[in-house]
């Protein structure tokens, strides 16, 4: 069985489809054969790579295959060696193409891994630029705060500086239109004087030209009467020289008769001369002592005692009568400032001091010395006199300007009012208007010695605080007053222009004012003397709506101005010939006073 051909000793030979030579597989039992083969072919090969022999021991071995009984076998073997190796290579070939997908995705992991970190890389790059750029941002932003900041300041400054460049040329300007209006003022005062002077010089002509005119006339009409009369003078005279000439020689004859006649003339012209002289001296003399000084234009105080005791019991009378006569609302507004419309916080104010002035009084403490200050018209007056009434004093009214005429005597007119101030026991009320006029500031170049003595006069007597005189002083212009004057003011108090509701209300009562009471006034005097009827005025639709209009209008009007608006439509009704006051007329003559009011301001303000 040396031919028998087992699988196991059978050469193996592989599948080359590309022509290569087959490499049998050797196995130990493959004999000698095999390992002459192997050696071979590196002989071969060194020849050129064919080998021939390996060729035919493989035609030699189909052969012998061929004729194997076993053939078929073998075949089959070698199908499922090729089938075998297939299955490996294609083993192989996945494993390969595992592994290459395996190094793939290994790569697409590495890839992504690189991307990633990239993309972090650019992430936090980018983060690290917008920090940058925040940082960069917000110092620019501190940078053009504080530029801003800077500029702001700049101009904070800037506008500093302005307003006080402008508060200054206003006050140079203000000190430039003062001293202009002093100026004329007091060319003003010159140009009245020369005028006055003139007009008293052409009158003083006039009269004498005339009186001379009238003298000759007389002396002609004197020359002709006494030349008519003077023959009938020339006998009686001769007739009356005849008598005398008896008397005086009777006279001269008789000597006692002489002495008495003589001493009896002389007793007479003395007699007559002293009386006057006494009488003119006693009344210098009373009227010093018991007088009002000349410089109270208007008070509550009588001149003279007698005429104060009856002047008070007629005041007594009248209280007593309006007390028990009127109805209690009249009496209710009397004790409310009823004519004065003030605003509400001024009017308690107001009411405030008059009692607190009332109850200083009662208690004998020091009064309390007041500064009325605000534009003309405004109340002060009235409120004065309306404390000095409410509080149970008596009321003394002079004007600064009457002091600077008095000249060297404004002193001792100072001194009486002060001296007779203490005749009142109830304390007085010395209202001084118009202040400015006369304490205004001492060092002033506008104030003359006189003044500034009065001035002084009055600082020497009201340095400590008073039992006897309230000093209330009112001006336009507090700021003109000394500073020795102002720290003697205990209260000062503003009268503003009245605003829209106290416009509305000055309105109403001085409607009534003027064309109510006005035409009852008239009414029953006429009735009373004449016995004739006057037409009354018959005020038509003039509702509240209309009077609140013409308040709104009548912005920047003070009272006086509203006062003097209802007076002018008071006589505009007067000019209608049914007298009738409808709104129509009444917003015409608003309208009018308006008109005027702002134009005034316009020249004042050129
Ligand atoms: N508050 C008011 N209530 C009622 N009437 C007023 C008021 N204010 C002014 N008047 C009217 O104006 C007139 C002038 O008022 P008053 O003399 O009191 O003003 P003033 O402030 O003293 O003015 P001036 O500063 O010019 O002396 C008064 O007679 C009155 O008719």
């Amino acid at each position: 069985s040396s031919t028998s051909y087992s699988y196991a000793d059978a050469p193996s030979y592989r599948f080359n489809p590309f022509g290569q030579s087959p490499t049998p597989s050797q196995s130990p039992q493959s004999g000698s054969e095999p390992s002459n083969a192997e050696s071979k072919p590196e002989v071969e090969d060194s020849k050129g790579g064919f080998d021939p022999e390996a060729l035919e021991r493989g035609a030699k071995a189909l052969r012998e295959i061929n004729s194997s009984p076993y053939s078929k076998q073998v075949f089959e073997v070698m199908r499922k060696q090729e089938q075998g190796r297939l299955t490996e290579l294609a083993a192989e070939k996945a494993h390969q193409e595992a592994i290459q997908a395996q190094l793939d995705i290994e790569k697409q992991r590495k890839l992504a891994e690189d991307q990633m970190n990239l993309v972090q890389q650019q992430a936090q790059a980018k983060a690290q630029m917008l920090r940058y750029e925040d940082e960069l941002a917000r110092k620019r932003m501190q940078t053009d705060h504080e530029a801003q900041r800077q500029h702001n300041a700049e101009l904070a400054r800037m506008q500093e500086e302005s307003l006080i460049r402008k508060e200054q040329a206003r006050r140079s300007t203000e000190e430039q239109i003062q001293a202009q209006q002093r100026q004329t003022e007091k060319e003003r005062a010159e140009i009245e004087r020369e005028t006055i002077r003139v007009k008293a010089m052409a009158e003083a002509e006039g009269r004498a030209h005339e009186a001379k005119l009238t003298e000759d006339h007389n002396k002609r009409m004197l020359v002709e009467r006494v030349n008519g009369e003077k023959e009938k003078w020339l006998a009686a005279i001769n007739t009356t020289f005849g008598h005398i000439e008896g008397g005086v020689r009777m006279l001269l004859t008789d000597r006692s008769k002489l002495v008495m006649t003589v001493g009896g003339v002389t007793a007479l012209a003395a007699g007559v001369y002293t009386t006057r002289e006494g009488a003119r001296v006693m009344w210098g003399y009373v009227n010093r002592i018991l007088g009002q000084p000349s410089l109270i234009r208007e008070s509550s105080m009588a001149k003279f005692p007698l005429s104060g005791i009856l002047t008070r019991g007629t005041q007594k009378l009248r209280n007593y009568t309006s007390a028990t006569g009127k109805s209690p609302s009249t009496m209710e507004e009397k004790s409310k400032f009823g004519n004065i419309i003030l605003h509400p916080s001024l009017q308690r104010r107001i009411e405030h001091l008059a009692k607190a002035t009332a109850n200083t009084k009662s208690h004998e403490a020091p009064f309390r010395n007041m500064l009325f200050y605000g534009p003309p018209g405004t109340g002060k007056t009235l409120v004065a006199r309306e404390i000095a009434r409410k509080s149970g004093l008596d009321y003394a009214m002079m004007t600064g300007g009457d002091v600077a005429p008095l000249g060297a005597q404004a002193v001792t007119k100072i001194h009486e009012i002060f001296d007779w101030s203490k005749k009142s026991k109830r304390g007085l009320l010395l209202f001084i208007d118009e202040a400015d006029a006369f304490l205004c500031e001492r060092n002033s170049t506008h104030m003359s010695e006189a003044q500034r003595s009065a001035l002084n006069a009055l600082l020497f007597r009201t340095g400590d605080q008073s039992r006897d005189v309230v000093l209330v002083l009112a001006t336009n212009r507090p700021g003109d007053l000394d500073s020795a004057v102002t720290d003697r003011i205990d209260d000062v108090i503003e009268f503003p222009l009245p605003e829209e509701d106290e416009r509305f209300k000055l309105i109403k009562l001085y409607l009534h004012k003027y064309l109510h009471e006005d035409d009852d006034n008239k009414e029953s005097k006429w009735n009373s003397v004449f016995k004739k009827k006057t037409k009354k005025i018959v005020v038509k639709d003039l509702s509240d709506d209309v009077i609140r209009e013409a308040a709104k209008k009548t912005e920047g009007f003070s009272g006086r101005e509203i006062a003097k608006l209802v007076a002018s439509v008071q006589a505009a009704v007067y000019g209608r010939p049914d007298c009738d006051l409808d709104s129509e007329l009444f917003m015409e003559v608003v309208d009018y006073k308006v008109g005027e009011h702002h134009q005034r301001i316009q020249l004042a303000n050129a």
